[in-house]
């Protein structure tokens, strides 16, 4: 329960406290303060929720700079694999990648600064994504990278049927095409 640092600086897990009793269950998706006590001041201004059926990809995304997004990802129903890239170019984990299940019953949220590509498999029959974003969606600085770039080497946790990719993300840019997107180099 709590935060959890993971291997890319900046990049930390969230789970929250789960009050059950025989009713079900109640908790705090997201609190501001507690955010901000553990240092993270990200002010959202954005919630968006997408519903996915097994196997399909969404991403890898972002937003490029001015409009970058921090994202703070959950499940609300059912089973994603969620991965986040490190395309901040200064970073000394700079390409690396790090993945792990958020489910509806892990109640895991991974909290994902700007400068990183985002993209997620869903795992379960149908999953019900919902995340928060600290800048609103500008389709003009939309941006992403292919889930399958050779140079990231993503190692997803299931065969990719791509026919369930959308037009767009099947033909995302490698990153050795797009350059040095978030320009902190
Ligand atoms: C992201 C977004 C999209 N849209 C509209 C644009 C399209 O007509 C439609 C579907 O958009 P898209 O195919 O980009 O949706 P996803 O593939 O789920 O994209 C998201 O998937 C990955 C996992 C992310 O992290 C990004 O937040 C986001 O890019 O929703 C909006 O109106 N507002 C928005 O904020």
């Amino acid at each position: 329960m709590g935060f959890e640092p993971t291997p890319i600086a900046g990049l930390f897990i969230y789970t929250p406290k789960v009050f059950q009793d025989e009713r079900g269950y109640f908790f705090e998706s997201y609190n501001a303060r507690v955010f901000a006590e553990y240092g993270i001041q990200t002010s959202f201004v954005q919630d968006n929720q997408s519903f996915s059926k097994r196997g399909v990809v969404r991403g890898l995304h972002f937003q490029r700079p001015p409009y970058t997004q921090a994202k703070l990802v959950r499940v609300i129903h059912g089973v994603i694999w969620d991965v986040a890239v490190d395309l901040r170019s200064s970073s000394p984990t700079y390409k690396q990648w790090f993945g792990l299940e958020l489910s509806d019953t892990n109640f895991r949220q991974l909290y994902i600064p700007a400068g990183f590509a985002h993209g997620f498999v869903v795992l379960s029959e149908e999953a019900i994504v919902a995340y928060k974003t600290d800048n609103f969606y500008h389709p003009a600085s939309d941006g992403g990278i292919r889930y399958n770039d050779p140079e990231i080497n993503i190692a997803w946790p299931c065969p990719i049927d791509e026919s369930l990719l959308s037009q767009k993300d099947k033909n995302l840019p490698f990153l050795k095409d797009i350059g040095d997107v978030f320009g902190d180099r």
